[in-house]
């Protein structure tokens, strides 16, 4: 059925997945958020190794069983791992200031 697709209405099919994928990351902030705000609660750090591996794992093993290449997927979910991080420093900077 792709196959019959032109190449525009293919690469609408494409936006229509990358804006898909630019919402999830949007909800997966706002659950940062929410991780950053309890853990400044518990006075726990913003950067926990242990569970960043944890994410990165899931990531390569969820990417395998799809047929997807791990180590390009972990490499998608380091950068949203830092993105995290990062906002939940400066969100922790600006209560200082
Ligand atoms: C979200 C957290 O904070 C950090 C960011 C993580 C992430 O974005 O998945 C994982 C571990 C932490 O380094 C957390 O502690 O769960």
């Amino acid at each position: 059925m792709i196959l019959k697709m032109s190449l525009d209405q293919l690469r609408h099919s494409i936006e229509e997945k990358d804006l898909a994928i630019i919402s999830l990351i949007a909800e997966r902030m706002k659950i940062v958020r929410d991780i950053a705000r309890e853990k400044e609660r518990q006075g726990l750090p913003v950067r926990v190794p242990d569970q960043a591996h944890v994410v990165l794992e899931r990531a390569a093993l969820e990417s395998s069983r799809l047929g997807l290449d791990p180590a390009s997927v972990q490499e998608i979910f380091q950068l949203l791992v830092r993105m995290s991080e990062d906002f939940q420093e400066e969100s922790r900077e600006k209560k200082v200031d």
